[in-house]
Parts: structure tokens; C-alpha cells; sequence
């Protein structure tokens, strides 16, 4: 099996404000976007890695990790950004995982949990339960319409794996702005998505509170 790792590391970062974009904060001695490459780099099938970056960064990037990664330019949505890495994905490539750069912690052992169940039902994402109550609430989020069964409930997280002519049939349609994630796209096409819970930290960077946190896991 050859596979193929897209890193998408071409967001502002609003949520956490900072003058550098998060995934590119020194974190714990690597910029936080190459946790990511190395968890990837670190499985002998993941033949490419893509780095889906700033279209300002892509030319000093690539000079400067030349032998690690191909990087290209993002787009201004999340699916933008996928399908630009999409483009570079070589033909012989079975499978492609998408990982937020964002998830600096995520580990081999979990990529490898999402990538065995991909390999057995064409489409594999990364979840963990969800641990508090969750309501419905009304369109301005004043109040309470309805409690939900959490037990029927994900938070889902990525890498996200999928068989390459699947993940490039998704994307190849008309894709609406609301897209957050790549299953949802593979999802539209009637096709069963399997969920496979991950056992480390594997939280998505949004805030600062979120990197000290990330700061205080990668040293313990
Ligand atoms: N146009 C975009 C938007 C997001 N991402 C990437 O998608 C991942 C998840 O997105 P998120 O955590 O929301 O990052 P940002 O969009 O940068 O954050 P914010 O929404 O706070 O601006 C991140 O690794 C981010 O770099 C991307 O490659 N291209
Ligand atoms: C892909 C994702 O991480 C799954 O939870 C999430 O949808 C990314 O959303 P964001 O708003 O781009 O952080």
C-alpha cells in the first residue's frame, strides 16, 4: 500500500491571534506544522507528503525542508486548501490521509488505527466520544431547544483516510462554503464513512490556552 499524507497548513489562525500563524509557533523545538510531517514521515507508506501552506511561505518552505516535503499554496476555505494538495497527490498513490497541522499531537499509533480501517472499508476518520452534555440550541445560541444523545455522538478530528479515487471523486464537485471537513464530501456520495476512536490527545490547536496545553503533553 502507498499512501499519501496532505497537511493543511494554510489557515489565519483568527481564533488564536497571533502575528505568526499558529501552525508555524515553535512548539516544544519544531514548528508546529512538522509534528504532523514527522508522525506521517515516520510510517514507511506514506511515500508523499504534501504541506498545504500560505501562498507567501511556499517558496522558503520548500527551499528550506527540500527533502522532507512538497509544499503548495492553500486556498482561503479549509476545502480549498485540500483540494490544492489534491493536485500534487502522485497516481500511484493508494490511499490519502488529510491531517490538520493543527494536530501537532496526533501519533503514529492512532494514524495507523484510521489508516487499517480505511485500508478494510475505503473511508476511515478520527473521533473521540464526546465527554460533556450536548443541546441543540436556538440559531442565535440564547437558549436551550433540545438535549441530544450524546451517545450517538463524535467529536470527529483527522487525519481523515480515503481511497484516492474517492477522495478526489468528492472533490471534484461543487463544494459549498459550510464544508468543514473531507467527509463530508465523500459522505455526499452515499458512501459509508467508518469512525475509529483515538486513544492519545489528538486536540485541534485553536486558542492559546490549546498550545499551552499541547506545550505541557509533548514535554510530559
Ligand atoms: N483556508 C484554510 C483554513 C484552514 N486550514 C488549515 O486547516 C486546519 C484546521 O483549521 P483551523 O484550526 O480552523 O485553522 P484556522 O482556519 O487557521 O483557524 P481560525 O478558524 O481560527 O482562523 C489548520 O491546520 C489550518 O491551517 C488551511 O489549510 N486552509
Ligand atoms: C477538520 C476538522 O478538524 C474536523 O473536526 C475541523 O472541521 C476543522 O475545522 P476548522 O474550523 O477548519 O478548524
Amino acid at each position: 500500500m502507498k499512501n499519501a499524507a496532505i497537511i493543511v497548513a494554510a489557515g489565519s489562525g483568527k481564533r488564536f491571534g497571533s502575528r505568526v500563524s499558529k501552525q508555524f509557533l515553535n512548539l516544544n523545538g519544531s514548528p508546529m506544522f512538522l509534528w504532523s510531517v514527522k508522525a506521517f514521515a515516520s510510517i514507511k507508506s506514506f511515500k508523499q507528503i504534501i504541506v498545504v501552506v500560505p501562498s507567501d511561505m511556499v517558496e522558503s518552505l520548500s527551499l528550506k525542508h527540500k527533502a522532507g516535503f512538497f509544499c503548495t499554496a492553500g486556498g482561503n476555505e479549509r476545502f480549498y486548501s485540500v483540494k490544492n494538495g489534491l493536485a500534487l497527490v502522485e497516481d500511484y498513490i493508494d490511499f490519502i490521509a488529510v491531517h490538520d497541522a493543527a494536530r501537532p499531537l496526533i501519533s503514529k499509533k492512532d494514524i495507523l488505527s484510521v489508516l487499517d480501517k480505511a485500508a478494510k472499508t475505503k473511508a476511515a476518520v478520527a473521533v473521540e466520544k464526546v465527554k460533556d452534555t450536548v443541546k441543540l440550541v436556538s440559531a442565535g445560541g440564547g437558549y436551550i431547544l433540545k438535549t441530544l444523545d450524546r451517545t450517538i455522538l463524535r467529536n470527529v478530528q483527522t487525519p481523515q483516510i480515503f481511497k484516492t479515487e474517492l477522495l478526489k471523486r468528492a472533490y471534484s464537485g461543487k463544494i459549498s462554503v459550510g464544508t468543514t471537513d473531507d467527509s463530508q464530501l465523500v459522505e455526499n456520495l452515499k458512501i459509508k464513512v467508518s469512525a475509529v476512536e483515538t486513544k492519545f490527545p489528538n486536540f485541534k490547536i485553536t486558542t492559546k490556552q490549546d498550545f499551552e496545553l499541547a506545550k505541557k503533553i509533548l514535554k510530559s
